[in-house]
C-alpha cells in the first residue's frame, strides 16, 4: 500500500521535469525508487539506501518530492522524514571497497534523520551525471589516490586542493569520479553552483556566443560558477581561442578562490599545443591518475554494474570478462550489458562459451598474445609436473588434472581450434579436447578449489602477456 503510494508520489515528482535540475532528477529517480516508505497516520518515513541519497533528498529534492506527496494525498499537512535504510548498504570491506559515502562519518548506520531544509531546491543546473557518485565507485590500487583526493575536494571544495587534474587512458573513470566530487558537493553544500562541462560544450557555448554578440554574458555566467568542473580537457588541443577564454575564465575563478577540477587523458604537458600559461596552472594544484585496474577491482566494478542494471551472469563468465578485457571499464560495462540482453533475449543461460562467441570483437588481443608453449609450461609449473608429460598418455590423476586445465586455458586464451589443441595436446582427438574443457567449466560452477587454481592461471598468463 504505501510502497504503491510512494511509486505515485515519484509519478507525479517527475511531472516538475521541465524546471531547472531536471536532468538531475531523471536520475535520482532511480535512486528514489528504491526506496521504502514506511508510516501512516502520525507521519511518513522514507527509507533510502544511503547517507548520501538522504543528503541528496533532503538538501535538494524535498520541497519538490513534499509537494508531489501532499497533491497525491490530498493531505496540505502531511509530511516525511528521510532516514537511511541500514540493511541496503553494503557493509563488506575487503582490499577493494566500495566508498561508503562522502565524509567517511556519513557511513550507514541506525536511521539518522537530517533537519528537514527550508526551500533548497536547485536553481542552478549543474549539469552532473547523477549516477555517478562516490558510493558506487570501486576503489582499488589503480585510483586509491585520486579518488582520496577528490573525496577530500569534494569534502573542502577549494581549500584542499585548487585546481585538481585528473588523467587516465580511456574508459578508466574519470568522468565517474570527478562527477562524485560534484553531486558530493552539491549533496553537502547545496547552495554552490558547481557546473560540468565537456571541453566540447565549452568550446560549442563559445563559437555561438561570438555568432550571437553574446560574450559578455558567456563570461558573466562562467565567472559566477563556484566550482568548475571540466571533462576531457585534452580536446584543447589546436583550439586556440578556446584556450585563451579558458585561460581568463581560469584566472578569474582561481583569483575567487573557486574551485577547478579538470579530468584529461594526459598530463597536461603531453597536450599537443596546449599554451604554455594552461599547461602550468592546470599543474598549480594537484595531479592524480588513474591506472588500469587489477582483476579484483574489475570483478568488483562489475558486480556493481550487474546489480545496478539487473543483469545476472553466472561468476565464472564474470572472470572471464574481468580476465579477458584488460583496460577499458567502458567496454566491460558494455560486455556486460551485451551478454544480459542476449541472456534476454534468447532465454540461454550465458557460459564462457556464449560470452566467447559474443564478445569476439572485445577481446582479440588476449586470444592472440598467449601462445601454447607458454600455457603448458605455466600449468606444468603450478601442477609440478612436465609439459611434455602433459601431452603424453599417462593418466595419474594430477596429469589428468593438468591437463583438462591447460585444455581450458587453451580454448580460453587463444584462437585454437578443438582439433588444433586435441593436436597441440600429443595428437589427441578433438571429441577429448572437447571433453576437457566441458569437464573444466561444469566444474567451475562447484568446485571452488578449481577455480581459484583458473584463476590463479589465466591472470598470471595474462599478465605477462
Ligand atoms: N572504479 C569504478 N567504479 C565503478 N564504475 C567505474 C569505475 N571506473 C569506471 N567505471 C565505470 O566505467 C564507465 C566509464 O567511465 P568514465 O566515463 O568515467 O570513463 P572516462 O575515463 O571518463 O572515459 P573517457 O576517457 O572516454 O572520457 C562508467 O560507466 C563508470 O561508471
Amino acid at each position: 500500500m504505501s510502497q504503491s503510494l510512494w511509486n505515485r508520489v515519484l509519478e507525479r515528482f517527475c511531472e516538475f521535469g521541465s524546471e531547472p535540475g531536471a536532468l538531475e532528477r531523471d536520475g535520482i529517480l532511480d535512486l528514489l525508487k528504491g526506496a521504502v516508505l514506511e508510516g501512516g497516520k502520525d507521519g511518513y518515513s522514507v527509507l533510502v539506501g544511503s547517507s548520501f541519497i538522504q543528503r541528496l533528498v533532503q538538501n535538494r529534492y524535498y520541497k519538490d518530492l513534499l509537494t508531489a506527496f501532499r497533491e497525491v494525498t490530498q493531505n496540505p499537512e502531511i509530511s516525511f522524514d528521510v532516514l537511511v535504510q541500514p540493511e541496503n548498504v553494503p557493509r563488506k570491506k575487503r582490499k577493494v571497497v566500495r566508498n561508503s559515502g562522502p565524509e567517511g562519518g556519513l557511513s550507514p548506520g541506525k536511521p539518522v534523520p537530517l533537519p528537514l531544509g527550508e526551500d533548497r531546491s536547485p536553481s542552478w543546473n549543474s549539469n552532473l551525471n547523477p549516477r555517478y557518485f562516490f558510493e558506487n565507485y570501486v576503489v582499488g590500487v589503480c585510483n586509491q589516490f585520486a579518488h582520496a583526493a577528490a573525496f577530500a575536494i569534494a569534502n573542502n571544495p577549494s581549500k584542499a586542493y585548487n585546481p585538481f587534474y585528473l588523467f587516465g587512458s580511456v574508459g578508466l573513470g574519470k568522468t565517474h569520479l570527478v562527477s562524485a566530487i560534484g553531486n558530493c558537493m552539491i549533496a553537502l553544500y547545496p547552495s554552490l553552483k558547481v557546473l560540468y562541462i565537456t571541453t566540447e560544450s565549452f568550446l560549442n557555448e563559445m563559437v555561438s556566443a561570438i555568432k550571437f554578440n553574446k560574450m559578455n554574458e558567456f563570461r558573466e555566467r562562467y565567472r559566477k560558477i563556484d566550482v568548475l568542473i571540466m571533462d576531457d580537457v585534452q580536446f584543447l588541443s589546436g583550439k586556440e581561442r578556446t584556450q585563451e577564454e579558458l585561460f581568463y575564465t581560469f584566472n578569474a575563478l582561481y583569483e575567487n578562490g573557486k574551485q577547478i577540477i579538470l579530468s584529461s587523458d594526459c598530463m597536461p604537458n603531453d597536450i599537443p599545443t596546449l599554451e604554455g600559461r594552461l599547461k602550468s596552472r592546470f599543474g598549480w594544484g594537484l595531479i592524480a591518475d588513474i591506472q588500469i585496474p587489477d582483476f579484483e577491482t574489475k570483478v568488483e566494478i562489475l558486480k556493481g554494474k550487474m546489480a545496478q542494471e539487473k543483469v545476472d551472469l553466472p561468476m565464472d563468465v564474470v572472470y572471464f570478462l574481468a580476465n579477458s578485457i584488460k583496460s577499458n571499464i567502458r567496454e566491460l560495462e558494455g560486455a556486460m550489458i551485451r551478454l544480459g540482453a542476449y541472456g534476454n533475449l534468447m532465454g540461454k543461460p550465458i557460459t564462457i562459451e556464449v560470452a566467447r562467441n559474443l564478445l569476439s570483437d572485445l577481446m582479440p588481443l588476449s586470444r592472440e598474445s598467449i601462445s601454447v608453449d607458454r600455457i603448458l609450461q605455466e600449468v606444468a609449473d603450478y601442477f609440478k609436473v612436465l609439459p611434455k608429460e602433459i601431452r603424453s598418455k599417462k593418466r595419474h590423476k594430477t596429469l589428468v588434472t593438468a591437463r583438462h586445465v591447460a585444455v581450458y586455458l587453451i580454448r580460453e586464451l587463444t584462437q585454437k581450434s578443438y582439433p588444433e589443441i586435441g593436436r597441440e595436446l600429443g595428437g589427441r582427438d578433438h571429441s577429448t579436447a572437447i571433453y576437457s574443457f566441458k569437464m573444466v567449466e561444469e566444474k567451475l560452477e562447484s568446485d571452488p578449489a578449481l577455480t581459484s587454481d583458473i584463476v590463479y592461471l589465466k591472470k598470471k598468463l595474462e599478465q605477462q602477456g
